[in-house]
């Protein structure tokens, strides 16, 4: 569904973040992208999305070539970004942070957005709550879970997480990890970022590792559980 082909990326003309990372995410499938602070990871979702355009490689969504994609336009192709930090407008309401992609794009999800909003709101019971809440007024937890709903609500074909569990209790932090395995299993492609590695390892169903830039171990889930991959192991420590 979605590969990098050997891009190569950054913020200054003659820096290079991203080198010849080439990387894959397919249909009902979480691959996860583990690696230290620094390294890139939240450079090749800035990447995807259009933020940053690559200077070598391509970035392929199906037959697509995605490169350099302007972000706003990512809704269209049904691509759904979950950035690290929070992408709601804080003086707006959940309600209306939830409906403000669907403005403008009656055709796409006029006649069902009313049964997928009562349906979100059902999944989502904070958000039902406090629909009529500012976003700004909620806590850490609450937004993510709205941001949650709002992906959910655009039903988009691939969706690209940043840190979810990012200063989240361990309960939220668990509740966070369930929705994005239901994301999976509706046949959403997932490109999981997070630091918790072992949960990443053990709920992608491929997984790679970016070191300074550069993709520096992929594979399936097998090659990186049990017996932890070696590159893993001595970020945690295990290796003495
Ligand atoms: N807007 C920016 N302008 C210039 N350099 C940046 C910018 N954002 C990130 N960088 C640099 O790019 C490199 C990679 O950063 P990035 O945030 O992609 O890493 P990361 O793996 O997501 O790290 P973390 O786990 O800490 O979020 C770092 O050296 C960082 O300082």
């Amino acid at each position: 569904m979605l590969f990098l082909d050997k891009v190569t990326a950054g913020y200054a003309q003659d820096i290079d973040v991203l080198r010849d990372v080439s990387l894959e995410v397919h249909a009902g499938e979480i691959s996860g992208l583990i690696g230290l602070n620094g390294a890139g990871k939240s450079t090749v979702v800035k990447t995807i999305c259009g933020f940053l355009a690559p200077k070598e490689g391509s970035v392929r969504f199906g037959e697509q070539d995605i490169s350099g994609i302007a972000p706003h336009k990512l809704i269209d192709h049904g691509i759904c970004c979950i950035p690290q930090e929070s992408s709601l407008f804080p003086y707006l309401t959940v309600e209306e942070n939830l409906l403000l992609p669907m403005q403008g794009r009656a055709r796409k999800y006029g006649n069902t957005l009313r049964q997928r909003y009562e349906e979100v709101l059902d999944t989502f019971p904070t958000v039902r709550e406090k629909r009529r809440a500012q976003a700004g007024d909620l806590s850490g937890g609450q937004q993510k879970q709205v941001e949650f709903a709002k992906a959910w609500l655009q039903r988009p074909t691939l969706c690209l997480i940043d840190e979810p569990s990012i200063g989240l209790s361990p309960i939220m932090a668990e509740g966070v990890f369930t929705w994005i395995e239901r994301f999976a299993k509706a046949g959403m492609g997932i490109l999981l970022i997070d630091h918790n590695v072992r949960r990443v390892v053990k709920m992608s169903d491929r997984v790679h590792v970016l070191s300074l830039g550069r993709i520096t171990a992929a594979g399936q889930r097998k090659d990186f559980e049990g017996d932890l991959h070696e590159q893993v192991k001595q970020w945690l420590g295990l290796n003495f």
